[in-house]
């Protein structure tokens, strides 16, 4: 390994990532990439000295070096660490990326990458994203002298007007939590380059994982998302991912990961690479169990918020992006007590917040995931009150539609007559009685 190798393996460059040769174009199949993705989720080799099946957790915080100068390829986990660098070339491989690194948690990522703004920098973002994105915006914007311009970002016509000199970052998320909206990666990136070449796109990937979409590929500098969901796929530990082609940024990001230590433990690291294993297998059996409730609570006359749908007004927009449609959900009832009852009377589902995991959820937003986004701008936003939103997990679906049948009655939320069962259109004035 040359000095210089060495000097950025253990963090020793500046921020800027200076010294650092240009980034080189994608290598063909990027990071030999040879089989299908869900033969490729499982395929490792990490040339363990032992060749032992699973990677081992170096549970070690410190490396003996070979001599007093140092010279061995670790020093130090919050520098580096076997375990942590193979699930990152493993997801690399994953992502289509030529760098992938892997922090504490998905707002982890996203604070790495909010470290690259700097006073009077601009910022573009959607209007609908997770509660705790927008709760780092705005501090970023009260506390680090950043503009934040929120912005309708389904019309990659409405970023235009927004997009100068000082824009610095793009953020997106697609499809959006919760009102999964599509957000159209390619022309939003395509735009932001011809009027800012330094305006970096941002996509948040974790509503769908990099098994059904790759941003990267789409136009995005960068893509990051929360690992502690479909990732993981157990809701057993907390990860962030962030992954790019331009090696410069992959260092400046990894100087902050360093300089600020919230690289993946050792056995995070570990548990991640285990569930990134079965991500194939479990997000067949989520997508099509979701797709199935949908179409149960469609059917019923609920307006369902599904990609997976053909009435989603972004269909053909979300499926030129995207492999598959995802197994989050949500739909209105048109009455925040009716929601609330419905959410309170499922049992197979956990009223929870996540998701992307093998059990199913159940939750209302406005009070959980999205409660850090104040009322008024909830309404600004058009995030309704009653929205129900499901994160479908891997159980028999039979089981889980029963479950919902049953509490949509118990919450008065249907009516059932000799015809079958239909929703109750609250918003229309309709009553039950
Ligand atoms: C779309 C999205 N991005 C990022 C995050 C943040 O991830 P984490 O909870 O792992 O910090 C979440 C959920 O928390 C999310 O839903
Ligand atoms: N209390 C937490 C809520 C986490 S929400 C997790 C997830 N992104 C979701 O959408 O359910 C917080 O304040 O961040």
């Amino acid at each position: 390994m040359s000095a210089e190798e060495l000097g950025k393996k253990l963090g020793k460059l500046d921020i800027d990532g200076n010294n650092l040769p240009p980034s080189p174009a994608p290598s063909t199949p990027r990071n030999g990439k040879r089989y299908a993705l869900a033969t490729e989720l499982v395929y490792t080799e990490h040339g363990d000295q032992y060749n032992a099946s699973s990677m081992p957790i170096y549970q070690t915080a410190t490396f003996k070096q070979t001599s007093g100068a140092g010279g061995s390829e670790y020093d130090y986990t919050r520098s580096g660490n076997p375990t942590r660098s193979h699930l990152e070339k493993h997801l690399a491989k994953i992502m289509s990326a030529n760098r992938c690194l892997t922090v504490s948690s998905g707002m982890a990522a996203m604070d790495v990458i909010s470290r690259l703004l700097r006073p009077g920098d601009e910022v573009i973002a959607g209007d609908d994203l997770y509660g705790g994105t927008n709760r780092l915006l705005k501090y970023l914007s009260t506390h680090g002298d950043i503009v934040v311009h929120h912005i309708d970002t389904t019309n990659p016509e409405n970023v235009r007007g927004y997009v100068n000199d000082k824009t610095k970052l793009v953020l997106l998320e697609t499809p959006t939590n919760p009102l999964i909206k599509i957000v159209d990666i390619p022309s939003i990136a395509r735009l932001a380059h011809e009027i800012n070449p330094n305006a970096l796109v941002a996509v948040d990937n974790t509503m769908l994982s990099p098994l059904l979409q790759n941003p990267l590929d789409l136009g995005a500098d960068i893509t990051y998302e929360s690992g502690t969901k479909y990732l993981s796929g157990h809701h057993d530990l907390m990860a962030g991912v962030i992954a790019v082609n331009n090696l410069q940024l992959g260092e400046k990001l990894y100087f902050t990961i360093n300089a600020s230590g919230c690289g993946l433990s050792p056995f995070d690291s570990w548990l991640l690479m285990r569930g990134v294993k079965t991500l194939g297998v479990r997000m067949e059996k989520q997508q099509a169990n979701a797709m199935r409730i949908a179409t149960f609570l469609e059917d019923t006359g609920f307006r369902v918020r599904y990609p997976g749908l053909r009435s989603h007004p972004q269909y053909d927009l979300h499926w030129s992006m995207a492999r598959g449609a995802g197994a989050v959900l949500s739909f209105e009832t048109g009455n925040v007590d009716v929601s609330e009852k419905i959410v309170e009377a499922a049992r197979l589902w956990a009223i929870s917040v996540s998701f992307g995991c093998v059990n199913s959820l159940i939750s209302m937003p406005t009070r959980m995931s999205h409660a850090s986004i104040d009322a008024k701008t909830r309404k600004e936003r058009n995030l309704a009150e009653d929205l129900i939103r499901l994160c479908v997990g891997i159980e028999d679906c039979e089981d889980l539609i029963d479950d919902l049948r049953t509490a949509l009655v118990k919450a008065g939320a249907v009516r059932i007559s000799p015809d079958g069962m239909r929703a109750i259109d609250f918003a229309a004035g309709e009553t039950l009685l």
